[in-house]
């Protein structure tokens, strides 16, 4: 199927945040330390990091290393102890909740190794979410969601609720959920991590020709490094410290 058959890369009218050039994203000496009453548990410190438009990064590293953690600071979901994070060139501290919520809802698209689809609403419903959320009308988001549903072969389980979806199926709807904003970059947590093979290849393929097709940025953590290996850079955090995996190591 092809780009224009599938809708993908074929929607003129929508405007990216970010331009097609530079920096999505970019992060300067992070340190994070979780701090719970008597229990402090420093995860890392000092970490640079940025993705350029239209790049692909793998984040790898062992359970605990704090990938997660890491994603949840680069996507605004939780705030650093030290250092700064710039999304589409906006320093994050700086902007009031409302702000950063409405630029991580503009500029970012979020896929989890569980779908977090809200399971009271159809797959229609939670792929026009992000859309009625930027303070789009009922028509627009409805017409935006049905079209990336169908990029992803759910054109036929628009008003199926998760519940009634294949594991594949959730997925799919989540990464059309993630992307109907246009963002300028996904970050996805160990997106395919959870779908058996086949699925998990057929979900990471969709997302690659999204990132061809429209340039969005990927940032994935992946423990997967078969796939790591097919994007533009990996990265490895251990002991707090991020480098970058030349690619015969990977
Ligand atoms: N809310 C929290 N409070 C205290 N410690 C936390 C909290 N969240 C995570 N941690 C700790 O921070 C470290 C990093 O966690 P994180 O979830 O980022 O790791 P990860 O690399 O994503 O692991 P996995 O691959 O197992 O998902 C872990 O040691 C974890 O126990």
């Amino acid at each position: 199927m092809s780009n224009r058959e599938s809708g993908i890369g074929n929607r003129d009218s929508e405007k990216q945040v970010q331009p097609a050039t530079g920096e999505v994203i970019r992060a300067e000496r992070l340190g994070k330390t979780y701090a719970e009453g008597k229990l402090h548990t420093p995860v890392f410190d000092g970490l640079d990091f940025h993705v350029d438009a239209g790049e692909t990064v793998a984040i790898l590293g062992a359970s605990g290393a704090g990938k997660s953690t890491l994603l949840h600071l680069l996507g605004g979901l939780d705030t650093p102890t030290s250092g700064e994070v710039y999304v589409a060139g906006q320093k994050m501290s700086a902007l009031s909740d409302a702000a950063r919520g409405q630029l991580r809802n503009r500029a970012l698209g979020f896929v989890y190794q569980f779908h977090h689809l809200l399971p009271e609403f159809t797959a229609l419903e939670n792929a026009m979410l992000p859309v009625l959320l930027g303070g789009s009308g009922v028509p627009e988001a409805s017409s935006r969601a049905k079209a990336l549903l169908e990029s992803v072969g759910l054109g036929h389980r628009l008003e199926h609720k998760p519940g009634e979806l294949s594991g594949g199926e959730r997925q799919r709807a989540a990464v059309a959920r993630a992307l109907v904003n246009r963002p300028a970059c996904v970050l996805g947590d160990e997106p395919t991590g959870n779908l058996d093979e086949k699925t998990a290849a057929t979900v990471f393929e969709l997302m690659l020709e999204l990132n061809r097709a429209q340039r969005t940025s990927l940032v994935l953590v992946t423990h997967d490094r078969r796939l790591a290996r097919r994007l533009d850079r990996v990265l490895e955090l251990h002991d707090g410290k991020l480098r970058q995996v030349a690619r015969d190591e990977v």
